[in-house]
């Protein structure tokens, strides 16, 4: 007999105790391995509209609730005995007539009647049923957010209702269950956000689209298989995961946290397991979920192929190390499969594929000896261009395109310039740099560029490849060099080279064209479009400080709209302090209400711009009574402080963004050492990226401050 995982299951089994959950499990497997044994206790729950639901008793006090159908047995929820009554009683799991889909959907008359006690205090039935708890009442005078009591209570402005142009037939099309047409055709924006959480998914997010664009996405026309078989829908397998044994269920519960290693949304799904007959991308905003969706691709090639060698990369230790804890976790049930994969960033890549290709490890120069060379040629040369021109020169054209003489460096376009360097100007500078490569190749030493050009010359025309698949997380931040080594050790043939990567969080390298170095994604690239990480109040803040559409230097379009979040939340607070000991006690009064309102403090992030502000996060987690810690400290129970470019691949339930003074965001020492428009307005798109990337790192909180008047960026923020 199948046995059937439903999200909700997990989620339900993430809630309880580590205990509780050892208990759960166990009879969840008992429950698998004879659904009919007779020691099983089972009930039917007769008060649920589903005939088809039972209460498996695990103790005395948790119960499984199971959904009997046909043949199969399906693990729908597990709680304590009241809560997990009143879940089946809410709910009944069925084929929605329109879509075809399996659904579990909240019965409306049930939880009507089941919130009345609560609804009657206040005026009207308000939909929040308040059962997920998953708003805290964090909000206090101290953090100025404002409980949900004062959400509540306070006057509703004139409310309009939202979807009455949709009919029912419209509705029903996205997946609304019969009996929640009516509401959704008479609710307010605000009441919908409320509403949504009642609804199964994939209808809270066409509603939301539709609230925000005035558009329904268009329908995916179920396939014919889906029309058959109610599990091979699409948005059935977002929540029910038919399961194949032992091995498989334990492997699922293993980590209830981790959903995404189980259930993809359709739009995630149809990415990792498409085939690609050439370089491929998936794009979106923060949290949409690229990182998984990389992740269940190397998964789709290791079982595509028993033989296959996947390289996963990315361009840090810290991010290839989370990279590597989560292919363990979907490796859990097939451990073997990760010998298949190496995971590590760019540079360690590079550096042993050399190894392998010279026989010899590369020494490499330290960004000090490349500064002091610069500097010291410059001075001979009577040059008086700034440190920071001659660098950014040298590493973003020089180094990065591995330039050996002066009529080629006339020939490199420094990307998106208006205009070049004269040839003149070239002329003056090229014996500085010349002089730095020839001192360089003097010490046997090389740049990070010139090690990856080394491997790209190695494995260019070589006929074999170390890997059979390439997936790149992060992208956005690949530089010149390490695009033509991955494009060099690419192998010939479908699904060689994979990227996953967000064009507005781009914060270290310059854009240029992949299309010019022989990679093409255009018409093979994807936009994930629903937000898992963040609540819809936070990622609409964060959405603006960047253009509703980015365009990369190919042209290929980044349209950022319609992006949902699938939970609701809180509005992110802005503090503009008249001080900086202002700031401190604001943050330290925002650190302490989180704290009391249930927030591990390793739960909590605070980035800065630069280590000079350092001190300010450290004083106000101080004042807090918390101690800080740096990104990657081994066991820590404080929050992490740290900068904002360390705050990629991290996430917290609550994030303080702060030090957003006038002069430090953006960076004042970035802008002081422009030399034209191009890089005011590259330095003005990454610094605004930067704050993207840190606020966006937050789930259900999110505080960001400054000294008066703040960063520009703020009043983007703020302004909604
Ligand atoms: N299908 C899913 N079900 C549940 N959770 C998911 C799903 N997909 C992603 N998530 C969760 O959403 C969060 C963001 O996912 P992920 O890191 O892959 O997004 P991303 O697009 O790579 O984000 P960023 O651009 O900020 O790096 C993670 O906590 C992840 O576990």
């Amino acid at each position: 007999m199948p046995t059937i995982l439903a999200d909700t299951f997990t989620s339900s089994l993430g809630k309880l105790s580590n205990a509780e959950q050892k208990q759960a499990k166990l009879s969840a497997f008992d429950l698998q391995a004879d659904p009919s044994r007779p020691g099983l206790q089972m009930h039917r729950v007769d008060k649920s509209r589903d005939p088809n639901f039972w209460s498996l008793r695990v103790s005395r006090d948790l119960r499984i609730i199971v959904h009997r159908s046909g043949d199969s047995v399906l693990l729908a929820y597990v709680g304590h005995h009241d809560d997990a009554y009143d879940w089946a009683i809410r709910r009944r799991i069925e084929v929605h007539p329109t879509t075809g889909s399996l659904q579990i959907a909240e019965v409306r008359e049930a939880v009507v009647e089941l919130d009345r006690p609560r609804a009657a205090q206040q005026s009207g039935f308000d939909f929040d049923g308040g059962t997920d708890a998953d708003v805290e009442g964090a909000g206090d005078a101290t953090s100025g957010r404002g409980s949900e009591d004062d959400r509540r209570s306070a006057p509703k402005s004139a409310p309009r209702p939202i979807f009455v142009a949709l009919d029912g037939e419209a509705l029903s099309s996205v997946g609304v269950p019969q009996d929640w047409v009516d509401d959704i055709r008479q609710a307010s924006e605000d009441r919908f956000l409320d509403l949504a959480e009642h609804l199964p998914p994939e209808a809270a997010e066409a509603l939301l689209v539709y609230a925000a664009t005035g558009q329904l996405p268009p329908a995916e026309p179920a396939s014919a298989e889906a029309q058959a078989d109610p599990f091979q829908h699409p948005d059935t397998r977002r929540r029910f995961r038919v399961l194949d044994g032992a091995e498989e269920l334990a492997a699922a519960l293993e980590w209830p946290f981790e959903k995404w290693a189980v259930f993809l949304h359709p739009s995630q799904r149809a990415v990792a397991e498409r085939r690609f007959r050439g370089p491929a991308r998936v794009a979106g905003s923060a949290g949409t979920g690229k990182t998984v969706v990389a992740l269940h691709r190397v998964m789709a090639a290791l079982r595509a192929d028993p033989q296959a060698r996947v390289l996963l990369t990315s361009f840090s230790d810290p991010l290839a190390a989370a990279l590597k804890r989560k292919l363990k976790v979907l490796t859990a049930a097939r451990p073997d499969m990760l010998e298949r994969v190496l995971v590590a960033p760019f540079l360690q890549v590079a550096k042993q594929l050399h190894t392998l290709a010279t026989g010899r490890e590369p020494t490499l120069a330290s960004n000090a000896l490349v500064d002091s060379l610069l500097r010291r040629g410059a001075e001979d040369a009577g040059e008086t261009a700034s440190d920071n021109f001659l660098r950014s020169e040298w590493h973003h054209v020089v180094d990065a395109w591995q330039i050996t003489d002066v009529e080629t460096y006339g020939t490199i376009p420094r990307m998106g310039r208006k205009s070049r360097l004269s040839a003149s100007r070239r002329a003056s500078l090229w014996p500085i740099f010349e002089r730095v490569r020839t001192e360089l190749a003097q010490r046997a030493v090389m740049t990070e560029a010139a090690l990856f050009s080394a491997v790209t010359d190695a494995w260019t025309n070589r006929g074999d490849s170390p890997f059979d698949h390439i997936v790149v997380d992060e992208a956005q931040d690949l530089g010149v060099a390490e695009l033509r080594m991955l494009a060099a050790i690419a192998p010939e043939g479908d699904d060689a080279l994979f990227f996953a990567g967000d064009l507005g969080q781009r914060i270290f390298q310059q854009p240029f064209s992949w299309r010019g170095l022989g990679v093409d994604v255009r018409g093979r690239s994807s936009t994930l479009r629903v937000n898992y990480r963040t609540s819809h109040q936070i990622r609409r803040a964060a959405d603006r400080l960047l253009p509703q559409a980015l365009r990369d230097t190919d042209g290929l379009e980044d349209d950022r709209r319609g992006v949902v979040s699938v939970f609701d939340g809180v509005e992110p607070q802005i503090v503009l302090a008249e001080s900086e000991e202002d700031e401190t006690t604001a943050v330290a009064a925002f650190l302490m209400a989180q704290v009391e309102a249930g927030t591990a403090p390793a739960e909590i992030g605070l980035f800065v711009r630069d280590n000079s502000q350092r001190p300010r996060a450290l004083a106000a987690v101080a004042a807090a009574g918390l101690c800080g810690a740096e990104t990657g400290e081994a066991d820590r129970t404080g929050p992490i402080v740290d900068t904002m470019h360390l705050a990629k691949g991290l996430e917290f339930r609550s994030v303080v963004v702060l030090g957003c003074d006038e002069d430090a965001l953006p960076s004042m020492e970035r802008l002081s050492s422009v030399s034209d428009e191009f890089e005011l307005d590259e330095v003005m798109a990454t610094e605004r990226q930067l704050l993207y990337v840190a606020c966006t790192r937050a789930r259900d909180y999110l505080l960001v401050t400054g000294v008066s008047p703040g960063s520009v960026f703020i009043e983007e923020m703020a302004a909604g």
